[in-house]
């Protein structure tokens, strides 16, 4: 419908006109009446969690039940189609599969950034001791402290004066001085060289320590020791188990493992 309103939230050729014409005092009160509508806007997820389970202690127990999904800007494309998954709290558990099955998605499903279509998921101080407690979990602490300034050296935004490497060891590290019970790791090694990949590795494998850890991974060495895996393939579980138990079902995961040792010795 061509309303004021839907030009100024779909952004149409009018909005521009209206904006450019309407004298200042309309434009004002247009801009707040759509400033105050968006105030007020209600997220789905929260109507739904008005019905649904609210977590107020989080365990680290996560289950996917016949988990249906697509993007609300792609309603005819299913990502996910009937995924079932549980992952007991202080388990590691990775998810492989090729490009784009939906192993992220579970992840923002995880994070409430989206609503699922059908299906269920179950519902300080911080003091100088507790910072270098979690750096030296996260295998950051002896290269901090061999900093002219050692906590207080400036490392420019976003990190800028910083390594790849030193940049993961230091997410690790945020994401620890709340100490979690889940760790979500969504290829966290994949944009490192293989020497820092294994200062990484080491790090995010004490990290995961007690807490339960959901790994996305590409590079199947890093996720061999994980308590289940599950591969994925077109939105669907194709096949779960440990390591070892998949290499002798010599299905996908297993032509995965040929093909990357392939291409490994291949280099
Ligand atoms: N925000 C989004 N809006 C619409 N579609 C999306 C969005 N994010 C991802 N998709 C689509 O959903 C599907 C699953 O994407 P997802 O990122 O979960 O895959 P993935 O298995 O993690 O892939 P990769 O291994 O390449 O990271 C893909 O087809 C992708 O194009």
């Amino acid at each position: 419908m061509f309303t004021v309103y839907n030009a100024i939230v779909m952004g149409s050729a009018f909005t521009g006109y209206f904006f450019a014409y309407a004298p200042d005092t309309v434009k004002a009160k247009f801009a707040s009446n759509y400033i105050m509508s968006l105030l007020e806007r209600v997220p789905n997820i929260d109507i739904w969690c008005q019905d649904g389970e609210k977590i107020k202690t989080i365990k680290g127990h996560i289950k996917f039940s016949s988990v249906h999904f697509h993007y609300p800007t792609r309603f005819n494309i299913p990502v996910l189609q009937g995924i079932n998954l549980e992952v007991k709290p202080g388990q590691y558990v990775a998810l492989v599969g090729p490009s784009g099955c939906g192993k992220s998605t579970i992840i923002g499903l995880i994070e409430r950034f989206y609503q699922v279509t059908n299906g269920c998921l179950p519902g300080q101080n911080i003091t100088q001791n507790d910072l270098e407690k979690v750096c030296q979990e996260a295998n950051i602490h002896e290269f901090i402290v061999g900093l002219p300034n050692s906590y207080d050296t400036f490392v420019g935004g976003k990190g800028i004066q910083l390594s790849g490497g030193q940049k993961q060891r230091i997410a690790i590290a945020r994401a620890l001085i709340r100490n979690p019970k889940i760790l979500l790791l969504d290829e966290a090694t994949s944009a490192l060289d293989s020497e820092s990949e294994k200062v990484v590795q080491k790090a995010l494998d004490a990290a995961a320590h007690g807490r339960t850890t959901l790994a996305i991974a590409h590079r199947l060495s890093t996720i061999q020791h994980a308590d289940i895996i599950f591969v994925m393939k077109d939105g669907k579980v194709h096949e779960q188990g440990t390591h070892q138990e998949l290499l002798e079902l010599q299905g996908i995961y297993y032509m995965m493992i040929q093909r990357q040792h392939l291409g490994e010795s291949n280099l």
